[in-house]
Protein backbone atom coordinates (compact mmCIF):
# COMPACT_ATOMS: atom_id res chain seq x y z
CA UNK A 1 0.00 0.00 0.00
CA UNK A 2 1.20 3.56 -0.75
CA UNK A 3 0.60 6.27 1.81
CA UNK A 4 1.39 9.76 1.42
CA UNK A 5 0.78 12.22 4.02
CA UNK A 6 1.11 15.64 4.46
CA UNK A 7 2.86 16.47 1.12
CA UNK A 8 4.12 19.60 0.47
CA UNK A 9 6.36 20.79 -2.44
CA UNK A 10 7.47 24.23 -3.95
CA UNK A 11 9.03 24.99 -7.17
CA UNK A 12 11.26 28.24 -5.89
CA UNK A 13 8.81 30.41 -3.50
CA UNK A 14 5.49 28.84 -4.85
CA UNK A 15 3.95 26.64 -2.57
CA UNK A 16 2.39 24.24 -4.68
CA UNK A 17 1.12 21.36 -2.56
CA UNK A 18 -0.08 22.03 0.86
CA UNK A 19 -0.33 19.00 3.08
CA UNK A 20 -1.63 16.40 0.38
CA UNK A 21 -2.48 12.81 1.87
CA UNK A 22 -4.10 9.74 -0.17
CA UNK A 23 -3.69 6.22 -0.05
CA UNK A 24 -3.38 3.74 -2.67
CA UNK A 25 -4.00 -0.08 -2.21
CA UNK A 26 -3.26 -3.15 -5.00
CA UNK A 27 -6.18 -3.69 -6.34
CA UNK A 28 -7.64 -0.67 -6.32
CA UNK A 29 -7.57 2.38 -8.53
CA UNK A 30 -7.02 6.10 -6.22
CA UNK A 31 -8.46 8.79 -8.95
CA UNK A 32 -7.24 11.90 -8.14
CA UNK A 33 -8.95 14.61 -9.72
CA UNK A 34 -9.37 19.10 -9.99
CA UNK A 35 -9.22 21.49 -12.97
CA UNK A 36 -6.22 22.73 -14.26
CA UNK A 37 -2.91 23.76 -11.94
CA UNK A 38 -4.53 22.19 -8.87
CA UNK A 39 -1.33 20.31 -8.44
CA UNK A 40 -2.07 16.81 -9.69
CA UNK A 41 1.10 16.45 -12.18
CA UNK A 42 3.56 17.55 -9.09
CA UNK A 43 1.55 15.14 -7.05
CA UNK A 44 2.70 12.36 -9.19
CA UNK A 45 6.30 13.65 -9.85
CA UNK A 46 7.50 13.67 -5.69
CA UNK A 47 6.07 10.04 -5.35
CA UNK A 48 8.08 8.98 -8.79
CA UNK A 49 11.09 10.78 -7.70
CA UNK A 50 10.94 13.27 -10.35
CA UNK A 51 10.91 16.08 -8.01
CA UNK A 52 11.72 16.94 -4.49
CA UNK A 53 8.96 17.37 -2.16
CA UNK A 54 9.67 19.78 1.23
CA UNK A 55 7.76 17.85 3.57
CA UNK A 56 5.63 15.04 4.28
CA UNK A 57 6.18 11.33 4.02
CA UNK A 58 5.65 8.54 1.20
CA UNK A 59 5.81 5.52 2.41
CA UNK A 60 5.17 1.78 0.45
CA UNK A 61 4.29 -1.40 2.43
CA UNK A 62 5.45 1.03 6.00
CA UNK A 63 8.69 1.35 4.51
CA UNK A 64 9.16 5.05 3.92
CA UNK A 65 10.27 5.88 0.52
CA UNK A 66 12.55 9.12 1.86
CA UNK A 67 12.92 11.18 -1.13
CA UNK A 68 14.58 8.72 -3.62
CA UNK A 69 15.48 10.03 -6.95
CA UNK A 70 13.35 8.45 -10.34
CA UNK A 71 15.62 5.80 -10.57
CA UNK A 72 15.15 4.84 -7.13
CA UNK A 73 11.88 5.37 -6.77
CA UNK A 74 11.50 3.07 -10.27
CA UNK A 75 13.26 0.27 -8.38
CA UNK A 76 11.56 0.47 -5.45
CA UNK A 77 7.80 -0.63 -7.30
CA UNK A 78 6.91 2.87 -8.55
CA UNK A 79 6.23 3.25 -12.18
CA UNK A 80 4.67 6.56 -13.99
CA UNK A 81 3.51 6.97 -17.67
CA UNK A 82 4.18 11.17 -17.45
CA UNK A 83 1.01 13.33 -19.07
CA UNK A 84 2.28 13.64 -23.00
CA UNK A 85 3.64 10.04 -22.77
CA UNK A 86 7.62 10.78 -23.22
CA UNK A 87 7.98 7.70 -25.39
CA UNK A 88 11.72 7.80 -26.78
CA UNK A 89 10.57 9.01 -30.30
CA UNK A 90 14.11 7.45 -32.06
CA UNK A 91 14.11 4.03 -30.26
CA UNK A 92 11.79 1.24 -31.90
CA UNK A 93 8.88 0.06 -29.55
CA UNK A 94 10.83 -3.27 -28.38
CA UNK A 95 13.40 -0.97 -27.43
CA UNK A 96 11.37 1.75 -25.78
CA UNK A 97 10.09 -1.55 -23.71
CA UNK A 98 13.62 -2.80 -23.24
CA UNK A 99 14.56 0.82 -21.45
CA UNK A 100 11.81 -0.60 -18.90
CA UNK A 101 14.12 -3.74 -18.06
CA UNK A 102 16.75 -0.66 -16.35
CA UNK A 103 15.68 -0.63 -13.42
CA UNK A 104 15.53 -4.35 -12.46
CA UNK A 105 18.14 -6.65 -11.31
CA UNK A 106 19.93 -9.44 -13.63
CA UNK A 107 20.42 -9.32 -17.31
CA UNK A 108 19.03 -11.08 -20.43
CA UNK A 109 15.21 -9.78 -19.69
CA UNK A 110 12.82 -10.56 -22.76
CA UNK A 111 9.46 -9.12 -23.01
CA UNK A 112 6.93 -11.16 -20.75
CA UNK A 113 3.73 -12.37 -23.21
CA UNK A 114 1.52 -10.74 -20.77
CA UNK A 115 2.57 -7.49 -21.71
CA UNK A 116 1.80 -8.13 -25.57
CA UNK A 117 -1.55 -10.10 -24.35
CA UNK A 118 -2.00 -6.36 -22.94
CA UNK A 119 -1.23 -4.43 -25.98
CA UNK A 120 -1.79 -6.66 -29.06
CA UNK A 121 -0.91 -4.15 -31.15
CA UNK A 122 2.33 -3.19 -29.93
CA UNK A 123 3.26 -7.15 -30.54
CA UNK A 124 2.84 -6.04 -34.60
CA UNK A 125 4.93 -3.02 -33.98
CA UNK A 126 7.95 -4.46 -32.61
CA UNK A 127 10.28 -3.06 -34.55
CA UNK A 128 8.61 0.65 -35.53
CA UNK A 129 10.00 3.81 -34.20
CA UNK A 130 8.19 5.61 -31.18
CA UNK A 131 7.73 8.90 -32.76
CA UNK A 132 5.95 7.15 -36.11
CA UNK A 133 3.78 5.19 -33.72
CA UNK A 134 -0.16 7.26 -33.04
CA UNK A 135 -0.46 9.42 -29.74
CA UNK A 136 -2.85 6.18 -28.74
CA UNK A 137 0.03 3.88 -29.65
CA UNK A 138 2.27 6.21 -27.16
CA UNK A 139 0.22 6.14 -24.95
CA UNK A 140 0.27 1.87 -24.68
CA UNK A 141 3.59 1.70 -25.36
CA UNK A 142 3.81 3.74 -22.05
CA UNK A 143 2.11 2.00 -19.86
CA UNK A 144 3.66 -1.17 -21.18
CA UNK A 145 7.05 0.26 -20.47
CA UNK A 146 5.94 0.85 -16.90
CA UNK A 147 4.57 -2.45 -16.47
CA UNK A 148 7.72 -3.94 -17.38
CA UNK A 149 9.45 -2.59 -14.48
CA UNK A 150 7.23 -5.10 -12.14
CA UNK A 151 5.57 -2.03 -10.26
CA UNK A 152 3.83 -2.69 -6.98
CA UNK A 153 2.09 1.28 -7.45
CA UNK A 154 1.64 2.84 -11.64
CA UNK A 155 0.90 6.16 -11.55
CA UNK A 156 -0.41 7.60 -14.79
CA UNK A 157 -0.76 11.17 -15.63
CA UNK A 158 -4.23 11.60 -17.69
CA UNK A 159 -3.60 8.77 -19.97
CA UNK A 160 -6.77 9.44 -22.23
CA UNK A 161 -5.13 13.31 -23.22
CA UNK A 162 -5.64 13.41 -26.88
CA UNK A 163 -6.88 9.43 -27.21
CA UNK A 164 -9.49 8.87 -29.59
CA UNK A 165 -11.98 7.06 -28.07
CA UNK A 166 -12.09 3.35 -29.47
CA UNK A 167 -7.92 3.64 -27.42
CA UNK A 168 -9.59 5.11 -24.41
CA UNK A 169 -11.57 2.17 -24.21
CA UNK A 170 -9.12 -0.34 -24.32
CA UNK A 171 -7.22 1.70 -21.97
CA UNK A 172 -9.69 1.37 -19.97
CA UNK A 173 -10.05 -2.10 -20.31
CA UNK A 174 -5.95 -2.03 -19.47
CA UNK A 175 -6.67 -0.14 -15.82
CA UNK A 176 -9.48 -2.95 -15.19
CA UNK A 177 -7.62 -6.08 -15.90
CA UNK A 178 -4.69 -4.54 -13.92
CA UNK A 179 -6.73 -3.88 -10.94
CA UNK A 180 -8.68 -7.14 -10.86
CA UNK A 181 -5.75 -8.83 -10.95
CA UNK A 182 -4.97 -7.30 -7.41
CA UNK A 183 -1.25 -6.87 -7.27
CA UNK A 184 -0.69 -3.22 -8.24
CA UNK A 185 -2.27 0.12 -6.99
CA UNK A 186 -2.89 2.64 -9.29
CA UNK A 187 -3.17 5.63 -9.27
CA UNK A 188 -5.07 7.72 -12.12
CA UNK A 189 -4.84 11.07 -12.40
CA UNK A 190 -7.55 12.00 -15.01
CA UNK A 191 -9.58 15.29 -16.21
CA UNK A 192 -12.15 13.00 -18.26
CA UNK A 193 -14.73 12.69 -15.28
CA UNK A 194 -16.56 9.62 -16.80
CA UNK A 195 -13.53 7.76 -17.53
CA UNK A 196 -12.44 8.64 -13.57
CA UNK A 197 -15.41 8.39 -12.18
CA UNK A 198 -16.46 4.44 -13.91
CA UNK A 199 -12.91 3.42 -12.95
CA UNK A 200 -11.95 4.93 -9.31
CA UNK A 201 -12.23 3.04 -6.29
CA UNK A 202 -11.61 6.01 -4.10
CA UNK A 203 -11.74 9.46 -5.03
CA UNK A 204 -9.21 12.34 -4.08
CA UNK A 205 -10.36 15.76 -5.25
CA UNK A 206 -7.81 18.49 -5.16
CA UNK A 207 -8.18 22.32 -5.26
CA UNK A 208 -5.14 24.72 -4.94
CA UNK A 209 -2.36 22.42 -3.66
CA UNK A 210 -4.86 20.66 -1.52
CA UNK A 211 -7.02 17.94 -0.80
CA UNK A 212 -10.84 18.80 -0.65
CA UNK A 213 -12.53 15.29 -0.62
CA UNK A 214 -10.94 11.91 0.01
CA UNK A 215 -13.85 9.48 -0.27
CA UNK A 216 -14.56 5.53 -1.37
CA UNK A 217 -16.54 5.52 -4.50
CA UNK A 218 -19.16 3.49 -2.62
CA UNK A 219 -19.45 7.00 -0.69
CA UNK A 220 -19.97 9.23 -3.24
CA UNK A 221 -22.43 10.03 -5.37
CA UNK A 222 -21.10 10.92 -8.78
CA UNK A 223 -23.26 14.65 -8.62
CA UNK A 224 -21.15 15.49 -5.12
CA UNK A 225 -17.92 14.28 -7.25
CA UNK A 226 -18.78 16.49 -9.72
CA UNK A 227 -19.39 19.27 -7.70
CA UNK A 228 -15.23 19.50 -6.53
CA UNK A 229 -14.14 18.88 -9.35
CA UNK A 230 -15.92 20.92 -11.76
CA UNK A 231 -14.38 24.98 -12.41
N1 LIG B 1 8.50 23.37 -13.11
C1 LIG B 1 7.64 24.28 -12.63
N2 LIG B 1 8.07 25.48 -12.17
C2 LIG B 1 7.21 26.39 -11.65
N3 LIG B 1 5.89 26.20 -11.56
C3 LIG B 1 5.40 25.03 -11.98
C4 LIG B 1 6.24 24.01 -12.55
N4 LIG B 1 5.46 22.96 -12.88
C5 LIG B 1 4.20 23.31 -12.56
N5 LIG B 1 4.15 24.54 -12.03
C6 LIG B 1 2.97 25.23 -11.50
O1 LIG B 1 2.47 24.45 -10.42
C7 LIG B 1 1.06 24.43 -10.41
C8 LIG B 1 0.58 22.99 -10.42
O2 LIG B 1 0.94 22.41 -11.65
P1 LIG B 1 0.63 20.89 -11.99
O3 LIG B 1 1.14 20.59 -13.37
O4 LIG B 1 1.10 20.03 -10.88
O5 LIG B 1 -0.96 20.91 -11.97
P2 LIG B 1 -2.00 19.90 -12.60
O6 LIG B 1 -3.13 19.81 -11.64
O7 LIG B 1 -1.33 18.63 -12.97
O8 LIG B 1 -2.45 20.68 -13.91
P3 LIG B 1 -2.76 20.11 -15.39
O9 LIG B 1 -4.04 19.37 -15.27
O10 LIG B 1 -2.88 21.36 -16.18
O11 LIG B 1 -1.62 19.25 -15.79
C9 LIG B 1 0.62 25.25 -11.60
O12 LIG B 1 0.31 26.54 -11.15
C10 LIG B 1 1.83 25.26 -12.50
O13 LIG B 1 1.86 26.42 -13.28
Amino acid sequence: MLEVTDLTLKYGQSQILNGVSLTARPGQVTAVMGTNGVGKTSLLKAIAGRHPYAGGTITLDGKPLDHLTAFGAARAGIAYVPQGREVFPMMTVAENLASGFACLPGKGHRVPDHIYDLFPVLREMTGRRGGDLSGGQQQQLAIARALITRPRVLLLDEPTEGIQPNIITQIGNVIRTLRDQGEIAIVLVEQFFDFAYDLGDEFVAMKRGEVVLRKPAADLSREALLAEVSV
